[in-house]
């Protein structure tokens, strides 16, 4: 069996799975946004009266935080109303951050976990070994209820990154350039495992980052074999009482690719997808009116030093806004220490409390009609980011900071070490 089969089985309670199977499984932990008070509305409709287990559920309160509408204040009020009646362990409210950077730095993901979240992007915590999937409102409710949700045994799809990354290149590159290869539906209800040279040796933020966008390639969940950075960081957060899912030796992968980065360049997405990928090169000159630095995919204290080196006393350009948002509040207390933020706001850009933000154009920084957004997050569809009419390119960190400062689409590899060329 593959390690996803083995987290899969033992949560059903039976020897083995295999894929295509259907099989009923305990949730380890189970986490509602704000934009799931329908989850609240469901449970009721159920007949559910407390929940399976008040120290196995979290709310989040991150993609309208703080609730920028009378709607959303209304929701996180009658969320907040149901944490106190369930007497839940686990309350993220508007001062923490998004949901999948605020878990793991609570010490609530750890290899070989079922968890399971009302967002998308849950794939992200594969990259701790964790199997990480997004439900709707109706399904959460029934997991609240029941602390159980049946599944399909995913098949799993090899990618093996290989090589090191020239400078100037970063893991939200590889991604993109990964997604761009094989399209966004490659995965669809596929799990994907990352493996190779390029990933055995990566950080947890640079993990987060591809497993993060599994999900637009369709994935139903993602997964890296845990390194020493990412068991030193569970152990630091969660403690040492969890057990590392193995492969087997002899498992065979249905699906797989193989990529070697060691010369890839900075790449963007286009217009309107995510698996419109290009070499920066081939699109530099294209003017931006906004960048964004943030979200659970580049709004770690990584990508905030990234932008923190290429822009210290330096100036964005007059025509280009930088909206600059932390993950979380621990990343923003981090980031200030260092002195990042001071270097940011001192270059013109406009900081955020943490949270979604203008990630998917709810507030603190979403786009007019016509404007150009470099956005370090996970979707380009029209209207992501506020109107339909505006145009958002996919990048890393990088590229983001670079064409804030030139106001137009430009390779951070032209800036990096702090000279311009
Ligand atoms: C929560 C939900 C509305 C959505 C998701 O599931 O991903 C959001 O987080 C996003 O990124 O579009
Ligand atoms: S930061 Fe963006 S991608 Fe991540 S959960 Fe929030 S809205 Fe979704």
């Amino acid at each position: 069996m593959h390690a996803i089969e083995k987290i899969m089985a033992r949560a059903a309670g039976v020897p083995r799975v295999g894929a295509g199977e259907i099989v009923t499984v305990k949730v380890d932990f189970a986490e509602v946004n704000d934009l799931y008070l329908q989850t609240i509305y469901s449970f009721r409709e159920m007949g559910g009266t407390s929940v399976w287990d008040p120290e196995k559920i979290c709310f989040v309160f991150d993609h309208y935080a703080p609730a920028p509408t009378i709607r959303s204040a209304q929701i996180h009020k009658e969320m907040r109303g149901f944490v106190k009646e369930q007497g839940l362990t686990h309350h993220f409210d508007i001062n923490t951050g998004v949901c999948h950077q605020v878990m793991p730095e609570a010490g609530i993901v750890r290899p070989g976990m079922i968890l399971v979240a009302t967002d998308s992007h849950t794939t992200t915590h594969g990259a701790f070994g964790a199997f990480g999937t997004g439900v709707g409102a109706t399904d959460m409710a029934t997991i609240l209820i029941s602390g159980e949700m049946w599944m399909r045994v995913p098949e799993v799809m090899k990618i093996e990154i290989n090589g090191t990354l020239p400078q100037g290149t970063l893991a939200k590159d590889v991604i993109l350039h990964v997604m761009g290869q094989l399209g966004a539906s490659a995965a669809v209800y596929k799990a994907i495992e990352f493996c190779g040279t390029y990933v055995e040796g990566l950080g947890v933020s640079d993990r987060m980052v591809l497993c993060n966008m599994a999900v637009e390639m369709g994935a139903k969940t993602a997964f890296m074999v845990p390194n020493e950075a990412v068991l030193s960081y569970v152990n630091q957060r969660y403690g040492t009482d969890f057990e590392v899912p193995v492969t087997d030796d002899d498992f065979e992968y249905p699906l797989s690719h193989v990529f070697d980065v060691s010369d890839l360049p900075p790449q963007v997405a286009v217009p309107h997808r995510v698996d419109h990928v290009m070499p920066i090169d081939q699109v530099e000159e294209v003017p931006v009116h906004q960048a964004f630095i943030g979200s659970c995919t580049g709004g770690r204290l990584e990508d905030i030093a990234v932008a923190a080196d290429l822009l210290r006393g330096k100036q964005i350009h007059p025509d280009c806004r930088l909206v600059l948002i932390p993950a979380s509040s621990e990343v923003f207390l981090e980031a200030n220490q260092k002195g990042y933020i001071e270097d940011l706001m001192k270059a013109g850009a406009t900081i955020s409390t943490p949270g979604c933000g203008p990630c998917l154009g709810a507030h603190e920084g979403v786009i007019a009609e016509g404007e150009v957004c470099i956005s370090a997050t996970n979707r380009n569809f029209p209207g992501r980011m506020g109107s339909t009419g505006g145009a958002i390119y996919l990048g890393s960190p990088a590229v983001a900071a670079v064409s804030a400062l030139t106001g137009k689409l430009t390779d951070p590899r032209k800036y990096w070490g702090g000279e311009s060329v």
